[in-house]
C-alpha cells in the first residue's frame, strides 16, 4: 500500500504509524522533565506493555500497524549511502558544534551500531558522556563536565507520532515543532518522505525548515474537502496561512476549506485534539472548558491567495454546515467540572476513531468513557497508567496513514 490516504477522522482505519516507547524514556530525569515536555517519569516496562496492548487492539480490529523505527530502518537499509548523511545531520541537529565531538560521536554511533535498526533506536535514546570513553587528559570540557551528562539528549516524545508529521488527504505536512526537543524528531519524517518507496512521492504541504510552528495534534481531517486546524500553544496562525496556500495550490487536493479553531494557549490544551475529536459521523468529544473562548475562522481560496472570515454562532451550527448533518458535542467528564478537568488532563477527549462510532480510549477516564457508551459509541479500552504521564492519549500516539474512502 504505497502513499497516504486520510480524508476523514473516522472512516475505517487501515494502516497506522506508531512508535514503541524505548530507552529514550530511561533518560528522563526530574531536572529535564519540563524541557522534555513530560510531567513525570513513566515506568518503561509497563509503558511498553501498555503500548503493545494498544498496537494489538488496533491489529485485532483490522488495522495494520507500522512502526516509525522500522520505516527509518528500511530507508537506511535500502540506501546505504544515506546512513552517513543522516548521522551527520542528526549530530548537527543534536547541537554538537565542535569538530572534535562531531567526529567522536559519529565514530561512536557508526562503529557500535552496525545494524541500522539499532542505530535508529540509539539516535532516539540519546547518548551519555560516560559512553564515549574520551581521553579526559586532553580536553578541558571533558574534565569539567559532570560525570554523567547527556551529550545527545533523548527524544522521549516520539511515541506521540501524531505530532511531528501529519497526513492531510493524500499529502503530508512535515512539521516545524514548537519546542527544541520535538523539532529534532522530525528528522525521521524528512528521510522517510524523501527516500522510503511507499512515501517518497507524497506531496508535502509544509517543511520542517519553515519559520512558524505547527503540530499534527492540531490537524483534523473533517472530510475530503474540509480540514480543521487548531491555533494553539503549538500552532501559529502564520503556519496555517502557509499550509492553506500550499494545499489550495495543489491541484490534486480536493480541500477547499480550512477551519481554524482558536483555542486557549496553555499546556493542558496544547493541541486541538486534546479538547476536540470526532468519534462518529455526527458526534464529537469536547472539553467544556473551550466552549466559551473558542473562535472559528473559515479560510478559503481566493484568486492566488486566501480569504479569511470569522464564523459566528454556536459550534454545533458551524460544524453542521461542514459535516452536512446536525452534530452532537459530547462533553468530557460528562459535564462535571472536576471530572472534566481531571479527565481532559489525562486525555479523555483524545480518542482515536478507527471506524464511525468505534474509538480507542484510555481506561482511566471512566466518567467520560461511560458517557460515550451511553451515547452508543463502541469503546476499545486500553491500559494507561504509564503512557498517560507523557500527556497524550490514543490519538496523539497514532498517525493514520490510510483510511478507507
Ligand atoms: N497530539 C497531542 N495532543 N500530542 C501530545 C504530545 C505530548 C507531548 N508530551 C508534548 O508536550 O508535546
Amino acid at each position: 500500500m504505497a502513499g497516504v490516504n486520510v480524508k476523514s477522522e473516522i472512516k475505517p482505519l487501515k494502516r497506522v504509524l506508531l512508535h514503541r516507547p524505548g530507552n529514550e524514556l530511561l533518560n528522563l530525569t526530574p531536572n529535564t522533565l519540563e524541557e522534555l515536555l513530560f510531567d513525570d517519569i513513566p515506568f518503561l516496562k509497563v509503558a511498553q506493555e501498555e503500548h503493545d496492548a494498544f498496537a494489538q487492539a488496533l491489529r485485532d480490529n483490522g488495522v495494520e500497524v507500522v512502526y516509525l523505527e522500522d520505516l527509518m530502518t528500511e530507508v537506511l537499509d535500502q540506501n546505504p549511502d544515506v546512513r552517513e548523511t543522516f548521522l551527520k545531520q542528526f549530530i548537527e541537529e543534536a547541537g554538537i558544534r565542535t569538530d572534535r565531538y562531531q567526529k567522536i560521536i559519529f565514530d561512536y554511533l557508526n562503529d557500535n551500531y552496525p545494524e541500522n535498526k539499532d542505530l535508529v533506536l540509539k539516535t532516539m535514546e540519546g547518548i551519555n558522556l560516560t559512553e564515549l570513553h574520551t581521553d579526559k587528559s586532553n580536553s578541558l570540557v571533558d574534565l569539567v563536565s559532570e560525570a554523567s551528562k547527556m551529550v545527545v539528549a533523548p527524544m522521549p516524545n516520539l511515541y506521540f507520532t501524531r505530532d511531528n508529521f501529519a497526513m492531510i488527504g493524500n499529502g503530508v505536512s512535515i512539521n516545524r515543532m514548537y519546542s527544541v526537543t520535538r523539532n529534532r524528531e522530525t528528522i525521521y519524517g524528512e528521510y522517510i518522505f524523501k527516500y522510503h518507496p511507499d512515501f517518497k512521492d507524497v506531496p508535502q504541504y509544509y517543511s520542517r525548515y519553515n519559520t512558524f510552528h505547527i503540530e499534527g495534534g492540531d490537524i483534523l481531517n473533517i472530510n475530503d474537502h474540509v480540514l480543521a486546524v487548531g491555533i494553539s500553544q503549538r500552532t501559529e496562525p502564520d503556519a496555517i496561512d502557509a499550509l492553506a496556500h500550499n494545499i489550495f495550490n495543489d491541484e490534486t487536493s480536493p480541500i477547499d476549506t480550512i477551519l481554524a479553531f482558536n483555542i486557549p494557549n496553555n499546556r493542558a490544551m496544547m493541541h486541538l485534539d486534546t479538547v476536540f475529536t470526532q468519534i462518529d459521523t455526527d458526534k464529537f468529544t469536547i472539553h467544556p472548558g473551550i466552549m466559551g473562548p473558542l473562535t472559528v475562522f473559515e479560510i478559503t481560496p481566493e484568486g492566488e491567495g486566501i480569504k479569511v472570515k470569522e464564523m459566528t454562532g454556536k459550534l454545533e451550527d458551524i460544524l453542521e454546515k461542514y459535516v452536512g448533518m446536525p452534530v452532537e458535542l459530547i462533553p468530557c467528564g460528562g459535564g462535571d467540572r472536576i471530572a472534566a478537568e481531571r479527565e481532559q488532563w489525562n486525555d479523555g477527549s483524545n480518542t482515536l476513531c478507527i471506524a464511525p462510532g468505534t474509538v480507542c480510549v484510555y481506561e482511566r477516564n471512566d466518567v467520560t468513557n461511560k458517557v460515550l457508551e451511553e451515547k452508543g459509541i463502541k469503546l476499545i479500552v486500553i491500559p494507561s497508567a504509564e503512557l498517560s504521564r507523557g500527556r497524550g492519549g490514543p490519538r496523539c500516539m497514532s498517525m493514520p496513514i490510510w483510511r478507507e474512502d
